[in-house]
């Protein structure tokens, strides 16, 4: 059978994406081949996904659909200079930090190319992508492009121009949240809570919290004055937040990803 998918780079993020597009038969397994050098990863995604694999990226780039390019930024020359004058014309899709479609569209003359920036709740289905499309990418590509990622989660499309700032955010975002999660918990440890107790309540509190703000469309700040009662506990907490910069050391962490994601896409270019 052809392949119709073929996954540059078998780690994490092809993880999340591939295992819900196996879950939701977008692709069924023997027509995506991931090219990973590593043997370990690949009988992995033989064991557990049933998908083909090889040590060879000009394999996967015989997919007659998508070619999703999912290793790090710092070796994409690398694999530029691996799939050189490869026949086949795939959609190429990116989810590279920092990568822009000028140096894609510099290593694949004349292919359409979707830049975009997935994030590591596309595990779970609630991820969230932004796409960006080049210059040879149709409205039909952005379809396909959407349909892939539509299957991790939500999508948007933003101009290439902000896709750094996607990547400081939404991109990076997990992690970010995942430490306050971690500090919560901490704190009702340090207020004596046993920590299964303390996490679950971090947890909890983190998700429902994210739920009612989309549910109920309320501006964050407005959750915040319903839960901080004159002289009560929460604006003793958010005092204390406010003395430890907490928004403002949020924003530059956003800011500090954003210029990271810059900088990988400097170098990629060099
Ligand atoms: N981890 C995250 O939360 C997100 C990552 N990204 C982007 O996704 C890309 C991949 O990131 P991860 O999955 O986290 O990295 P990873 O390190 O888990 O996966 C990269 C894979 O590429 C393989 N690889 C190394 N050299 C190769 C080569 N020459 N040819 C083919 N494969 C090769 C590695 O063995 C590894 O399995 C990065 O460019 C990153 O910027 C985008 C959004 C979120
Ligand atoms: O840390 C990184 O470079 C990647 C890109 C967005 C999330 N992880």
């Amino acid at each position: 059978m052809s392949i119709r998918l073929g996954i540059i780079g078998g780690g994490v993020m092809a993880e999340a994406i591939l295992s819900r597009l196996l879950k939701k038969n977008i692709y069924s397994p023997e027509t995506v081949l991931v090219s990973e050098p590593q043997s370990q990863r690949r009988n992995f995604w033989v064991n557990t996904y049933g998908v083909q694999v090889s040590e060879d990226n000009r394999e996967a780039a015989r997919a007659t659909e998508v070619l999703i390019l999912a290793i790090k930024p710092q070796i994409l020359e690398q694999v530029v200079n691996s799939l050189l004058g490869i026949p086949e014309k795939p959609l190429i899709i990116s989810i590279l930090a920092g990568v822009t479609l000028n140096r894609l569209e510099m290593g694949f003359p004349d292919r359409p190319v979707i830049r975009t920036m997935p994030n590591t709740p596309a595990t779970v289905g609630q991820g969230v992508t932004a796409i960006a499309p080049g210059r040879h990418a149709e409205p039909e590509h952005l379809a396909v492009a959407r349909d892939i990622f539509a299957a991790v989660g939500a999508v948007v499309e933003v101009p290439e121009a902000l896709m750094d700032a996607v990547t400081g955010l939404s991109g990076s975002g997990p992690a970010f949240v995942a430490l306050m999660v971690e500090a919560l918990s901490d704190g009702g440890v340090a207020a004596g809570l046993p920590r299964a107790i303390a996490s679950q309540l971090a947890l909890e509190t983190v998700l429902g919290t994210a739920t009612l703000l989309k549910e109920s469309a309320i501006h964050p700040g407005e959750l915040k004055d319903r839960v901080t009662s004159p002289g009560g506990t929460t604006i003793a907490g958010v005092r204390q937040l406010e003395k430890g910069s907490f928004r403002s050391t949020i924003i530059e962490a956003v800011v500090a990803a954003y210029h990271r994601s810059k900088d990988l896409g400097r170098s990629s270019e060099k």
